[in-house]
């Protein structure tokens, strides 16, 4: 297990991580989500080395993090970094080789993996021949080419279509289920919903809530019963108690006490046949929203930047 404990990390004298505290299990997939400017990318580069902390600590299993432990970490970083003009097996052979794989292993994990990615046809094609989202899956396979027990991705998904987007999280949920900590963070809500078993949300620095996926969704956000029926609920929306979300003929969204939910069910039921009801839980865009509107507020960012 990765744990960072209570890290603080300030750029000219203004604080940009305040305490922040996580965990990102091996075998599965940790999501970091969070607005633009909340420390994502900061968070990730102190786990890496690659930028100090000013305080708090970091372990892997237990034991504190140094460079051996990090020797063995993959890192995608958001700004891409690939030479445009090499060939594109060549180049993933070559940081192989930078690991110490011999040449043919080294030749044969570059191959094995961009085939993996959907490259096998391309091997020999320069990274600048390849379109952005190809680019970007040559970018994952330079992560993951020496196998490492702990990868750490800033956004990986963003411009892949749903089909690398698919490829690139087999390849990922392998790698977890071979035991790596796999960390990564993104904008694209409905992808980390339906990737992630855990998540971690940050905002303004300030980590705002995590945990296992659905924990979360029962625990935050706002939850609504859905209620429908063969007969007509306009009735329904005027009833005490009942704050509606949508309304259709047959079918409502609302938020209410469990009781007055219950009541309105019982209503339903005499008046015609209910043919759904049942509580919905909040998506991670509703909780994402609720916990950070002020960091995704671009104005706010910019408000910041500006004091800086
Ligand atoms: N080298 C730096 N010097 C000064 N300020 C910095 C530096 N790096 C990051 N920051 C500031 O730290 C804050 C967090 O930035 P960071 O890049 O970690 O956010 P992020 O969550 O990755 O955002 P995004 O989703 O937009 O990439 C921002 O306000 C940013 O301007």
């Amino acid at each position: 297990m990765l744990e960072l404990h209570e890290i603080c990390r300030g750029f000219s004298g203004k604080q940009v991580l305040h305490d922040v505290s996580l965990t990102a299990a091996r075998g599965q997939l940790t999501g970091f989500v969070g607005g633009n400017g909340a420390g994502k990318t900061t968070t990730m580069r102190i786990i890496l080395g690659v930028l100090a902390a000013d305080s708090g600590t970091m372990k892997l299993d237990g034991a504190q993090l140094g460079a051996t432990a990090r020797s063995r970490f993959g890192y995608m970083p958001s700004e891409r970094g690939l030479y445009p003009k090499m060939k594109i097996a060549e180049q993933i052979t070559y940081l192989a080789r930078l690991h110490g794989f011999s040449k043919s292993e080294a030749t044969a994990r570059a191959e094995d993996l961009l085939g993996q990615l959907g490259l096998g046809e391309r091997l020999k094609d320069p990274l600048e021949a390849l379109s952005l989202g190809n680019q970007q899956r040559v970018q994952i396979a330079a992560s993951l080419v020496h196998d490492p027990d702990v990868l750490i991705l800033d956004e990986p998904f963003s411009g892949l279509d749903p089909f690398a987007v698919d490829l690139v999280l087999r390849v990922l949920v392998e790698r977890a289920q071979a035991g790596a900590v796999v960390l990564f963070s993104s904008h694209q809500l409905d992808v980390v919903e339906r990737l992630c078993d855990d998540l971690v949300i940050i905002g303004e620095g300030r980590i705002l809530a995590a945990g296992e996926r659905e924990h979360l969704r029962r625990r935050h956000g706002t939850l609504r019963y859905e209620l429908a029926s063969e007969t007509d609920l306009g009735w329904a929306a005027t009833q005490p108690g009942i704050l509606v979300d949508s309304q259709e003929e047959n079918r409502i969204l609302f938020q209410a006490e469990s009781e007055v939910a219950q009541q309105l069910l019982s209503q339903a039921v005499q008046r015609g046949q209910v043919t759904k009801f049942g509580p919905v839980l909040p998506t991670l865009s509703e909780i994402f929203r609720e916990f950070t509107t002020d960091s995704t507020d671009p104005a706010a960012e910019n408000a910041q930047e500006a004091a800086r």
